[in-house]
């Protein structure tokens, strides 16, 4: 079974208008909103690729409703944990300009509902997927992803998409994939990362601190597997961005369904970069057709 989990959803609310005007009254030309959260983006993703998942996290108030809602509609399995507050809203907007974010915080965590989910998580067993997406709320410990490895099963394997000190501490965890982007390998060592020789070099530091496999995604300008066998430069096909929310999570959650059918390791990296750029050159996550339409300009080569 694959697991993801998502310690702080969101709602998504998409905006778009013409031009954003600072210190005004901004008026949309559209808006929509989407269930959201790394690891909710990673199980439709999977969905969407043919593969069943089952989407663990915290969820609460009316917000948590509309997630839960949405996702039954979609038919991703959900086994959320519910808590008093209500689910954060993320406000993504876009004007011909930018792509800007409102990120909100999360509700409060309460120790007996973090120990609810602890125990769902150590019901996974031998050769479960699990990947862990997103940021940490608040009220949680910032090592709790390097706890939650330690307390399940050895030979589950385990996806961390994360930043920062929570990412830090998950190395400690050994998990056998991690994925930041250029952006956030330069917060952890606290550099400005300016040539692929470079994040190469940093890539290698997080295989030393714990992780069995790197990805780095660079946007537009490709991606880096790197893992004790060698260096692997992934290349992105080309195309408009339309909506590169969720295009991380849709990399992590191809390269997942690769593993969940036992592909080579670089074959999941090619599918798992097709579709990343899948979902960012449409409104929507990545569809099972266009991740395959873009497969074939996808070239890994070892460096
Ligand atoms: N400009 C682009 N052209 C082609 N593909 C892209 C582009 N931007 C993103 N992608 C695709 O999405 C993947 C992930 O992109 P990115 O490095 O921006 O991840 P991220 O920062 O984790 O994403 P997110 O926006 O979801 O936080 C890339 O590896 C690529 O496949
Ligand atoms: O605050 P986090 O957990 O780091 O990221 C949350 C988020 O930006 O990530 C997804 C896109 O990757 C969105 O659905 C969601 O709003």
């Amino acid at each position: 079974m694959i697991y993801t989990l998502t310690l702080n959803p969101s709602v998504d609310l998409i905006v778009s208008l013409e031009r954003f005007v600072e210190g005004r009254v901004n008026l949309s030309e559209s808006e929509y909103k989407l269930p959201g959260g790394k690891g909710i983006n990673v199980s439709q993703v999977l969905k969407n690729l043919g593969h069943e998942s089952r989407a663990l996290g915290f969820v609460g108030g009316f917000t948590g409703r509309f997630i839960t809602d949405e996702l039954d509609r979609r038919e991703v399995e959900t086994d959320f944990v519910e808590v008093e507050g209500d689910t954060r809203i993320n406000i993504k907007m876009k004007d011909q300009r930018f792509e800007s974010e409102v990120n909100g915080n999360s509700p409060a965590i309460p120790q007996e509902r973090l120990e609810e989910l602890l125990r769902k998580l150590r019901e996974l067993k031998k050769d479960d997927l699990l990947i862990m997406s997103g940021s940490v709320p608040k009220t949680l410990p910032a090592d709790i992803y390097r706890q939650i490895l330690e307390g399940i099963d050895n030979d589950i394997r385990v996806v961390i998409d994360t930043k920062g000190a929570a990412l830090e501490e998950a190395l400690k965890g050994k998990p056998y994939l991690v994925k930041p982007n250029n952006h956030e390998l330069e917060d952890i060592f606290g550099v400005r990362i300016e040539t692929q020789e470079e994040i190469v070099r940093y890539g290698r530091k997080l295989l030393e601190m714990g992780a069995e496999n790197v990805v780095v995604s660079m946007a537009g300008d490709g991606a880096l597997l790197i893992n004790h066998q060698g260096t692997y430069f992934g290349s992105v096909p080309k195309g408009e961005v339309v909506n590169s929310v969720g295009a991380g999570d849709s990399l992590v959650g191809g390269f997942a369904s690769g593993m969940a059918e036992g592909l080579s390791i670089t074959e999941c990296f090619r599918r798992g970069i097709a579709s990343g750029s899948a979902s960012a050159f449409s409104e929507n996550l990545c569809t099972k057709m266009e991740v395959e339409e873009l497969m074939e300009q996808v070239r890994v080569e070892k460096l």
